[in-house]
């Protein structure tokens, strides 16, 4: 018999996550049916989207949601080897059985000395946004410049190298002069912190003063408020995610997007990650290849411990990762 832990959501969140809201258990696993497995976590994800998608989707009590890497223990189903590491959906557990059908397997080409925290990141969902947002919303071109925001996070620093591998000029801010500091590490061509600028206006001009054809948001709020009135005419905006609102109690007020969108002529398209399943294998190959030709670089902030889950997923909503945020178990 397996004892699993697992993180449950003990209350709704109100406004920024609490570790009181969480609360660690443990539960008996019942013995493998015939095409069943058996599988340990060994690296699991934090992400943002947690934050709205437990509001919407979750009831108190429920395991957390969330996806880990995950090693085979046990098999009773042949299409999978003891051993073997999958990309599963399972939650904040520690152990978990599965019938296979929602597990994905690491790409065959994964060299042996990649870490495999880098299919939670780089090589997994939050690349994949980068990819699919860059190519198919923004329509990213030779030549264009690109701004975006939480540049130094697992999204957006991905955004920022494919954009240069794509000819673009790359605007990038973050929230400290570390993460800054990494953004010009990693290629961007201009950053800025956020917090400390006098004026986000004046700091986005400066940066480009003829202005953006992209802008890939993934903060959304004031900051986005002011960015529009930077687009070039006709330009393209990508609408990832709205951190900045994302704990808010009291949703926030304009200012309104409609005269710049109409006198700039521009195109603002909100999207999610999984509108592009049928195309998960291309976007992962092209992303592996990338990394293991050191085009595009990664930094993973890892914490150590399963204890550790809500401590680190309220971290990462506070800025404190640079790259990914993962928990190893
Ligand atoms: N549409 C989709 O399919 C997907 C959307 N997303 C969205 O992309 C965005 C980035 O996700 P991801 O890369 O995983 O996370 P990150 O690794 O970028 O981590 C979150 C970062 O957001 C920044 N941040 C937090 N609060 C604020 C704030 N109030 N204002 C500005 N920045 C803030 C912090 O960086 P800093 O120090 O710079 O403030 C923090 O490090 C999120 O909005 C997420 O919801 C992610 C995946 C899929
Ligand atoms: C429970 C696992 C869900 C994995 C799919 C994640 C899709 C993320 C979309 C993100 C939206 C905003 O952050």
């Amino acid at each position: 018999m397996v004892t699993a832990k697992v993180w449950v959501l003990k209350k709704h969140f109100e406004g920024f996550p609490k570790t009181s809201d969480f609360e660690l258990k443990k539960i008996e696993l019942p013995n493998l049916k015939d095409g069943e497995l058996l599988l340990e976590s060994v690296f699991l994800s934090v992400d943002p989207y947690m934050r709205p998608y437990s509001q919407r989707d979750m009831k108190e009590g429920d395991i957390m949601i969330g996806t880990q890497v995950a090693r085979i223990v046990e098999s009773n189903n042949p299409a999978f080897t003891v051993g073997a590491f999958v990309v599963a959906k399972s939650g904040w557990r520690t152990h978990f059985i599965s019938d296979g059908k929602d597990l994905q397997l690491l790409p065959s080409s994964w060299p042996e000395s990649l870490p495999k925290s880098l299919a939670l990141g780089t090589v997994g969902m939050p690349g994949l946004t980068a990819y699919f947002g860059l190519l198919e919303v923004c329509k990213m071109k030779l030549g264009d410049t690109v701004l975006v925001n939480a540049a130094a996070g697992a999204v957006g620093s991905v955004v920022g190298q494919l954009a240069k591998i794509g000819g673009c000029k790359v605007v990038g801010c973050a929230g400290s002069d570390y993460k800054v500091a990494y953004l010009k590490k990693i290629g961007f061509d201009e950053a800025f912190n956020y917090k400390t600028v006098v004026s986000l206006d004046e700091a986005l001009r400066k940066a480009s003063p003829d202005g953006y054809d992209c802008f890939f948001d993934n903060v959304g709020g004031e900051f986005a408020s002011i960015a529009i009135n930077h687009m070039k005419k006709y330009g393209r905006i990508a609408v990832c995610g709205a951190i900045s609102q994302y704990n808010d109690s009291v949703p926030q007020k304009g200012p309104y997007v409609q005269v710049p969108m109409i006198f700039k002529e521009l195109r603002m398209e909100g999207f999610i990650v999984t509108r592009w399943n049928n195309r998960w294998e291309e976007g992962l190959k092209a992303l592996l290849k990338w990394v293991v030709e050191g085009k595009v670089k990664c930094h993973e902030q890892v914490t150590e411990g399963f204890e550790n889950m809500p401590m680190a997923f309220i971290g990462m909503l506070k800025g404190e990762n640079l790259g990914k945020a993962i928990v190893k178990v």
